[in-house]
Parts: structure tokens; sequence; C-alpha cells
């Protein structure tokens, strides 16, 4: 016999979606961004740009790559390519793509895919041929697409699709596979020696209502994207500021997300700081290290 939910379990789902709704209608971002239909994508832009605005980490001319881990449905890369002079003020959509993006995530027009450069894992297709190979003549084509010259690369990576935004290469993939960095790191153009200036990630796990296990899940990204940024994140040294270098990280409170953050980011940044946005919903347990100036010592966290 086919699985019937009962009435309580309807009932207690109503009340959470009227609960959701309730929320909703009293969110001033959610109606910032229902008021105008071309601005940003997602609520957690919002959090990008509050971070930002307190340590500035995006508003140096010397960034020459970004990377966004955990980047769909693209508030950040929005910001970012604001930031990086591909796009100024909002990214303009058409009504079309606009409604697109609130149909959902998944609708990609394949002409808008292949000039702005975006790979999914879904193509069985290598990345390197689907992307034209990597680095400056890629963002030459993008140049030519937007008429907006931006001074850098932004590669951004999610299991689900993010609409095309000019200027950054998306790669639909998850990023705990191990070739994923490879990937990352064919993009990167050969100009920055496979440097990254800026690493962000807003990347969670589904939750499972199984605290213990939604922690050690937490821990897993956030251990893999430190790992990642060994390899890749551009030294305070080398850049000539102390604070260069920059890991955005989130992660929920813990004793053991405590341990991580004083055992492998102290280890490794001049300054860690730590930060919940006031546009970061109250009840979430979700919080931010802003890592500054890295200065890699130590190997990998726990
Ligand atoms: C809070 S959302 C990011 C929102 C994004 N910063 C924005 O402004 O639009 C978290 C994202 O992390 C992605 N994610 C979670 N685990 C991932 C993984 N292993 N690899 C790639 N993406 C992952 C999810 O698919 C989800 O889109």
């Amino acid at each position: 016999m086919p699985f019937r939910p009962g009435l309580a379990r309807l009932a207690s789902k109503s009340a959470s979606s009227t609960r959701w709704l309730a929320r909703q209608s009293k969110d001033p971002l959610v109606k910032q961004r229902a008021s105008n239909p071309s601005s940003y994508r997602s609520r957690s832009a919002f959090k990008l740009i509050e971070l930002d605005r307190t340590y500035k980490f995006l508003k140096h001319d010397d960034i020459r790559a970004v990377v966004d881990l955990g980047a769909a449905p693209g508030g950040w890369c929005q910001v970012v390519a604001e930031r990086m002079g591909w796009t100024v003020g909002d990214v303009k959509m058409s009504e079309a793509e606009d409604a697109a993006m609130r149909g959902g995530f998944g609708l990609k027009p394949d002409a808008k895919v292949a000039k702005y450069g975006s790979w999914s894992s879904d193509n069985n297709s290598d990345p390197l041929d689907e992307l034209g190979l990597n680095g400056d003549e890629a963002l030459e084509e993008d140049t030519a697409v937007t008429g907006q010259k931006g001074r850098g690369t932004i590669i951004a990576v999610d299991l689900l699709d993010v609409y095309p935004i000019p200027g950054v290469k998306t790669l639909k993939m998850d990023f705990l596979s191990p070739q994923t960095t490879e990937y990352i790191r064919a993009l990167l153009p050969a100009s920055v020696d496979g440097k990254v200036d800026v690493i962000l990630s807003d990347m969670a796990a589904n939750f499972t209502g199984n605290r213990v296990r939604d922690i050690e899940a937490s821990l897993d990204i956030c251990n893999a994207v430190f790992q990642f940024a060994q390899k890749h994140l551009r030294a305070s040294a080398s850049i000539g500021r102390t604070r260069g270098g920059v890991l955005v990280l989130k992660h929920f409170a813990h004793p053991l997300s405590m341990a991580f953050r004083k055992d492998v980011l102290e280890a490794n940044f001049h300054d860690v700081q730590y930060r919940k946005p006031d546009s970061s919903r109250g009840e979430s347990s979700e919080g931010y290290w802003v890592c500054m100036g890295w200065k890699p010592q130590s190997s990998a966290g726990t």
C-alpha cells in the first residue's frame, strides 16, 4: 500500500509552511529582493556584502582570482563580479532570465551557458574542452559578451546549476570529489600561477537533523576547503599585504568547530575573525570565519 502521510504530519507540515511564509513576509531582505527583480539572486548575497563591508577583502585591485565554493544560485558570485568590474550595479537579467531563475536553479539556456563558460558534470565531457581550455582566452570571450572588462577570474562550484553571470566560470561538481580541484586548477589562467587571492565557501550539506552528523559534515567541508587553500591560496608574503590571501568559511557553532578554528585556521592566518552577519537568520547556528593573511605553516586539519 502506498505511503500516505497521516493528518498530524500534514498539519505539522502546513504549520511549518505557515511559519516559513510569515517569516518570509517580514524579512526586509526578502522584500528588498522582491521589489527589485534584477537584484541579487539570493539572500546570502547580503551576508557577503556585509562581511566585505566590515573586512574589505574584495576591494583590492590586485585581486586576480576568486573561487566561490557552494555558489548556487549565484548571489555571492554576483557580488564578486561587481567588485571585479565584470558588471556594474545589479546584474541585469532579462525578464525571461529572471523568470527562469525564479522557476528554479536548473534552467540554463544552452547558448548563454556556452558564452559565459559553464560546465556540468552531467555532460560526460571534459570541462577543459567545453570551456575552451583555460584562462585568458576564455576571459576575452566573456568581455566580448558583456562589453564590460572585468579584472580577473571568478570560478564558481556547486552541485547545482548556477545561472550564467558575466565573468564567472561555473563547474557543476561535488567539491568533495577528488577531481574537482584539478578542474578548478585548470580553469585558472596561466598568469596567476595556480594561485587564488580569495576563497569563499558558503557550502553546507543538507541537514539530517542529527546534530553530530551535521557538525561532522560541516567539518568535512571545512577541512576540504582548507586543504584546497593549502594548495591554492596565495600567501600574504607574496602579495605584500599582511591581510592578503583570504578565506571566508561558513561553519556551524560547536566546540569541534572552535577547535578547528584554533588548531587549523589560527595557525595558518595572521587574523581570523568570526562574524554572524545581521542578514543571517538569528535562529541558525551558522557563522563565518573571515581568515586574512595566509601564512601557510602546518599541514591539513583534523
Ligand atoms: C547557502 S547555499 C549558497 C548560496 C550562495 N552563496 C549564494 O549567494 O547564492 C549552499 C550551497 O552549497 C552547495 N553545496 C553543498 N555541498 C556541496 C558540495 N559538496 N559541492 C558543491 N556544492 C555544495 C549547495 O548545493 C548549495 O547550493
